[in-house]
């Protein structure tokens, strides 16, 4: 297992959701807060995604943030990525385990309580509850799950591997970020609360903070 990441505040970038270079995006998020990034890219070929990550792993480089790749085994290995996203149209944990051995952590998607009763824990990593609220960053085909819909997945999460780290993605802004964290969560994922932000580093550490004072593990803080 590769579990040396840290979901607190996941922060997804890409040629759909940031115009131009995301450098300097990512700098300012990292400064501000975000624990972990995504390459989020569906356009680009693929040796122009294996050098955008490669760039983006010069930037993150001592600050402990790790890299995650959407979709692409292949690439999340050329580049050296700590891991590689998974939804239910990619590539299986189970092969993208095979070709990858112990090399790439595994993170999944689940949009129902069946697929996260389907994940197996040996395999995968971190499991991302979707799609939480309207988002205006990708096209959802199922309902939103509600704050209600979301503490069902992770009461199902917690029957099957209460270790599993979860975090949950789609709609999720600074208003938003702490009841979504309460439910369970080790973290939030966004792009449009950081990325369209005035500011990306006051975003992020308002988001921060809040995730920081709501996640799953804080109870015993004010205990
Ligand atoms: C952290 C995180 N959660 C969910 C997704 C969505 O993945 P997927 O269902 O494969 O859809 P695409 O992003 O590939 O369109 C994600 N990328 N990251
Ligand atoms: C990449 C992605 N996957 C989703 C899912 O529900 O599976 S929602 C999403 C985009 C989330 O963007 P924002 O934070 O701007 O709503
Ligand atoms: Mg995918």
């Amino acid at each position: 297992m590769r579990r040396d990441f840290d979901l607190s505040l996941y922060f997804i970038v890409g040629p759909s959701h940031v115009a131009g270079d995301p450098v300097a995006l990512v700098q300012a998020a990292v400064q501000g807060g975000v624990s972990l990034i995504q390459l989020r890219d569906k356009t680009s070929g693929t040796r122009q995604m294996v050098d955008s990550a490669r760039r983006l792993l010069t930037v993150l480089n001592g600050t402990g943030v790790k890299l995650f790749i959407n979709d692409r085994v292949d690439v999340a290995l050329a580049c050296g990525a700590y891991g590689v996203h998974l939804g239910a149209s990619d590539m299986t944990p189970e092969d993208a385990r095979r070709i990858a051995g112990d090399g790439l952590a595994i993170g999944v998607t689940v949009k129902t309580v069946d697929e996260v009763r389907r994940i197996d824990p040996a395999i995968v990593d971190y499991a991302s509850i979707g799609g939480v609220f309207d988002t205006k960053s990708k096209q959802n085909d199922s309902a939103p799950l509600g704050l209600s819909g979301l503490r069902e997945m992770v009461s199902a999460l917690d029957a099957l591997a209460p270790e599993m780290p979860r975090c949950a993605i789609a709609g999720i802004d600074l208003e938003k970020a702490g009841s979504v964290a309460a439910c369970g969560l080790d973290g939030v994922c966004t792009i449009s609360a950081i990325a369209l932000a005035p500011n990306a580093e006051d975003a992020a550490r308002a988001i921060r903070q809040t995730v920081d004072a709501n996640k799953r593990g804080r109870e015993s803080a004010f205990a």
